[in-house]
């Protein structure tokens, strides 16, 4: 927990100990704060040095114990009275010093940090502030300004930029805690400037400038918050330290912490935070996991296509270290796709300050007989499915045997491709999200026949490019898209029922996604929708010319966006999707007074009276239908965990975090509540079967609605498809 020990005769040292990360849970904090009181109390001790074991100072408050009752001693008094003490202490900080660890950190006189340490206050990715006293004591030091940004982005920085903030006093390459225990036996009986260390007795000026950041810093908060409290909550604390003196702001940050710390928005990131470690530890149904499996190694990768995900691949897998053989079919693409990789390297490469883009790690060629030296091939080319079956067979003629054949297809059956292999067990799906070299989210989608091996490799490298990776089952559009048809297909119905695209989207992007639904739909192009649907016989020749058109497989169907495509109207890339553009290529959405023409028209046409819909129908119908089909999909066992459905919406599809995911959402608001809802407008819409609540959702009802992590055990043939 913690440990105390002498060197140098006079230096008491108290090492917190608690792997991995020393977070400060009750039995810590009641271990350090009798060992502070042991060493500030014995006479022979005449100063102080604070570490962590293993290389690690602390990552702050035991997130696990939040929503518990709270036990243990509190952390501000402690940080008080090593503040106030004649005994200088100093916090010798490597590895990290987080939230509650910066606290403690602050409350010491002086600070060394190591080179390659971080330190910041990530409370507000965790929907608090940072409440033992670090929204009061950091203005104090480096001013209001640069804290209102570390504060209320959460953003860590190194032992370089904080000592150029002033957060830390001294940088060493070496050993911290010998240069500690040095600089504390320098300061012993330096009693004057010890009064001035103590950041509780320093009051921020308060010019008209501090006001007007603090302004600013509020507006600008509150347009990106997409509705999380916290943000907003910081710069309210931030003003306490302004314009309070110390004890009075010190009352503020209770008050405010209180607020947040049983909040809904609290309780959804940070099951966020641990559903996305979570994530990582995957397993099969042979037995095989994360801790058993070890991942090849990747040294060299090809990637086949040049096109958007193609070029976003190639450049995350560049920026990561890797050598990449990228292969074009023709000498134009490759000509583009070559121009676009470099673009983008320099771009990023100027942004980091850096001169060189790595572009010594890249190949360009239109040969795939240059990939026989690969470990590991990623298939960008078009879905398609006759032409990746070509593909892959190739690539099983000139790739070495050991190498492992990845698709980045977005739903087509990843297993069709494997049988057309000679290497079944080393093909997987590696799932990226456009732009890949920007979006986190990683699917990893198994089949049958994916070995552990090459589900490690998959997910290992998509650590090393800085993914979440999430390993899904093989089913159409596996689960981000397979649940993102049902929303889709919501917001078109909305449509012909009388909203309008900027509706819906203003009302979802007021729920607080990154983008409304048609704003996303033009962005992406409507073709691509639209060659999933002509590849899946939903229209085209193979439709029998007697089905009517808002009718298909025995459902309600909506053609509006084929009709839009038909009239080339792809979305951004045209000038004219669901919104016009200034330009082809134009990034401003503006509403389009000739769609809300052609909705009128197309309702006329099919007898549909427009009706108005309300908001809180937009976001149910949504997200409910949604959450009705990720309990589909736990049934099935396409994804593990609700947790994994929930980071795989956090991560790819823009879901508020604040609002912990689809499935999380649907236990917020109560699953009795959605399973009525579901019933209610699967009766307005009997044509709409994915409406009518899943049996696993009524199970979990009628089990008095267990929480997220137990809904597994409610399902009734446990069979994974991972
Ligand atoms: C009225 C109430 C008043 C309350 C006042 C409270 C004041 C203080 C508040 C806080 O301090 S809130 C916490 C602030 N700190 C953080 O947010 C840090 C969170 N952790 C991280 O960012 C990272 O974990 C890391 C420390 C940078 C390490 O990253 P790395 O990639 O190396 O490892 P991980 O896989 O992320 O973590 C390893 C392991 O440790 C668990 N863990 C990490 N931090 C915490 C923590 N603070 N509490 C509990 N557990 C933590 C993490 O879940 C991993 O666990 P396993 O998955 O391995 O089981």
């Amino acid at each position: 927990m913690a440990r105390y020990s002498r060197t140098e005769g006079t230096i008491a040292l108290i090492t917190l100990s608690n792997p991995p990360v020393n977070a400060l849970g009750a039995a810590v904090r009641r271990t350090i704060t009798d060992i502070m009181h042991r060493a500030l109390t014995d006479g022979e001790v005449k100063a102080v040095v604070l570490c962590g074991e293993n290389g690690t100072f602390c990552a702050g408050a035991d997130i696990r114990e939040f929503g518990k009752p709270p036990s243990g001693p509190a952390l501000v008094p402690l940080i008080h009275d090593m503040e106030a003490s004649e005994k200088p202490v100093v916090a010798a900080i490597e590895g990290v010093a987080l939230g509650g660890g910066l606290e403690i950190a602050l409350g010491c006189h002086y600070r060394i940090a190591h080179a390659k340490a971080r330190l910041g206050f990530p409370e507000v990715m965790l929907g608090l502030i940072p409440g033992a006293g670090g929204s009061q004591r950091l203005p104090r030091l480096i001013g209001i300004p640069a804290a209102l940004e570390l504060i209320t982005t959460g953003r860590l920085v190194s032992a370089q930029e904080a000592l150029k903030l002033g957060i830390v006093d001294q940088v060493v390459d070496g050993n911290t805690i010998e240069t500690a225990v040095k600089f504390a036996l320098n300061v012993i009986g330096v009693c004057r400037p010890l009064l001035s260390r103590r950041l509780s007795e320093r009051t921020p000026a308060f010019s008209v400038d501090a006001a007007a950041v603090l302004e600013e810093g509020m507006a600008r908060v509150k347009q990106r918050a997409r509705g999380a409290f916290a943000p907003v909550v910081c710069v309210q604390a931030l003003r306490a330290a302004a314009t309070l003196p110390y004890s009075r702001g010190m009352e503020t940050e209770e008050q405010l912490i209180n607020m947040l710390i049983d909040s809904s928005q609290a309780r959804a990131l940070q099951y966020c935070f641990f559903a996305q470690r979570n994530a990582r530890k995957w397993s099969l149904p042979s037995g095989a996991r994360w801790n058993n499996s070890k991942p090849r190694a990747v040294h060299r990768v090809g990637v086949v296509g040049l096109g958007t995900m193609g070029r976003g691949i190639t450049v995350s897998l560049v920026k990561a270290g890797i050598s990449v053989v990228a292969v074009e079919m023709e000498e134009k693409q490759m000509d583009l796709g070559m121009r676009a990789v470099l673009g983008m390297l320099e771009r990023d490469a100027q942004r980091r300050g850096d001169t060189r883009p790595p572009t010594h790690l890249l190949t360009f060629t239109l040969s795939l007989q240059q990939l026989g030296n690969v470990d590991l091939v990623i298939e960008a080319v078009f879905e398609d499915m006759a032409l990746k079956k070509r593909l892959f067979t190739e690539l099983c003629n000139v790739c070495k045997p050991s190498t492992l054949l990845c698709t980045n297809t977005s739903g087509l059956d990843v297993d069709a491709l494997a049988v057309v292999t000679h290497r079944r067990s080393l093909v997987v799906g590696m799932h990226f999200f456009a732009p890949a070299n920007v979006m986190k989210l990683l699917e990893v989608v198994c089949g049958p026949h994916s070995s552990a091996e090459a589900v490690a490799t998959a997910m290992t490298l998509g650590k090393r490019l800085g993914k979440v990776g999430v390993v899904v089952g093989n089913c159409p559009g596996f689960v981000g898209n397979r649940m993102m048809k049902l929303y889709l297909d919501q917001a078109y119905f909305l449509l012909e029922e009388g909203a309008a695209p900027e509706q819906v989207d203003q009302v979802l992007e007021e729920f607080g996604f990154t983008m409304g639904i048609f704003k996303v739909s033009d962005l992406s192009g409507l073709d691509v929708g639209w060659r999933v649907r002509k590849a899946s016989g939903l229209i085209g020749p193979d439709v029998n010319p007697k089905t009517p058109s808002r009718w298909r497989q025995g459902c309600r169907y909506s053609p509006l966006p084929d009709l839009l495509c038909e009239q080339g109207h792809l979305g951004q890339k045209s000038g004219r999707g669901w919104y016009l553009y200034e330009t082809p290529g134009g990034k401003e959405p503006k509403p389009d007074p000739a769609m809300h023409r052609f909705l009128q028209e197309y309702r006329s046409r099919y007898g549909l009276t427009p009706r108005h819909v309300h908001a809180h129908e937009v976001i149910e119908r949504c997200t409910y239908a949604m959450a009705n089909e990720g309990f589909r999909i736990l049934e099935e066992g396409i994804a593990a965990r609700a947790e994994d459905i929930d980071v795989i919406y956090v991560f790819g599809y823009g879901w508020p975090r604040h609002r912990g995911g689809p499935m999380f959402h649907a236990a917020q608001v109560g699953l009795a509540t959605v399973l009525q809802r579901l019933e209610h407008y699967h009766q307005l819409h009997p044509d709409v079967p994915h409406l009518q609540p899943s049996p696993l959702l009524q199970r979990l009802v009628e089990a008095g609605s267990p929480p997220v992590h137990h809904w597994r055990e409610h399902v009734q043939h446990l069979h994974s498809h991972l």
